[in-house]
């Protein structure tokens, strides 16, 4: 698969680069963001933490705000961060609203016309863009791990439950916790996968996954600042998947952040924080 290098910044003794490539699994050119960190210079096999942004994001929030390529310096992990849905295609109604089509792929794959046969971001971000990347960088092969932010946050917690074993840990800021129950998740669910009762809402659900989950041990880290406005919405519910995970037994830890609002002033202050745990899991 033929990548174009789109940029490339030196940042904390690493290279943070952006690169397109034609895309098999959403039909359009995408986009994404990779920190090779300076320990690539000594021919290592390097573990991968990928990310998933939120609704509106492009890679380059991630680049731009987070401040992760500090942390990923010092620990010597590649950071992977992709769009958040197919671009360019202009398919009708893909443009109307910033909470679905562009910017809101929701990192499921759509049953319903017209978005089926593009808006498959969980095949691309568990299948095309992890042999990307395991074909052009210094990657150990299966030491990938995953987190993200917000649409992004519950993006990484259903690409690792609906994969028990592909990811040796996951965290997220802010997410979207239980989308079947809250208007950003009916609407995108809704237009992606059609009417509830179809049945098929619960399988892109986290707060519905752990409850169905077997595979190797796996803990949630969700992080939630206190004063998010989101959360304050009733978008978030961080407390129906703690509360899932406690009925279950699945391993789950809420960090809980006074005075923290959604923005990347927030993901910056606590990134640092995300890679060590991830770190600890891939040198397990
Ligand atoms: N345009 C919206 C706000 C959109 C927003 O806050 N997006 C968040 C993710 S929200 C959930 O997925 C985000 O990450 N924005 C990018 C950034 O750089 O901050 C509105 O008007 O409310």
């Amino acid at each position: 698969m033929a990548l174009t290098e789109v940029s490339c910044n030196k940042i904390f003794g690493g290279l943070q680069k952006v690169f397109s490539h034609k895309s098999k699994e959403v039909g359009c050119t995408m986009k994404f963001g990779v920190f090779v960190p300076p320990q690539a210079e000594e021919n290592k096999k390097l573990p991968v933490i990928y990310w998933l942004s939120g609704l509106t994001c492009s890679e380059a929030n991630f680049i731009e705000k987070s401040g992760a390529q500090r942390y990923a310096a010092e620990h010597g992990v590649i950071i992977v961060n992709p769009d958040t849905s197919p671009r360019g295609l202009n398919i009708p109604g893909d443009s109307e609203s910033w909470d679905f089509g562009v910017g809101a792929g929701f990192y499921i794959n759509a049953t319903q016309s017209p978005w089926k046969d593009n808006y498959r971001m969980f095949s691309y971000i568990t299948k095309e863009l992890i042999e990307i990347v395991n074909s052009n960088f210094p990657v150990a092969e299966g030491k990938q791990s995953i987190m993200g932010h917000s649409m992004g946050g519950h993006g990484a917690l259903v690409c690792a439950l609906k994969n028990p074993g592909l990811y040796k840990s996951v965290s997220a800021f802010a997410p979207i916790s239980n989308p079947m129950e809250c208007p950003w998740g009916i609407k995108a669910f809704t237009g992606y996968l059609g009417p509830k009762e179809t049945g098929a809402w619960s399988e892109w659900d986290a707060t519905e996954l752990v409850k169905k989950y077997s595979g190797p041990a796996l803990e949630l880290l969700i992080d939630q600042g206190l004063e998010d406005n989101f959360l304050k919405q009733n978008q978030l519910l961080p407390e129906n998947l703690m509360e899932a995970c406690k009925n279950v037994s699945f391993p789950a830890i809420l960090k809980k952040r006074e005075g923290y609002d959604h923005s990347y002033y927030y993901v910056a202050s606590f990134i640092g924080e995300h890679i060590e745990y991830h770190m600890k899991n891939l040198t397990k």
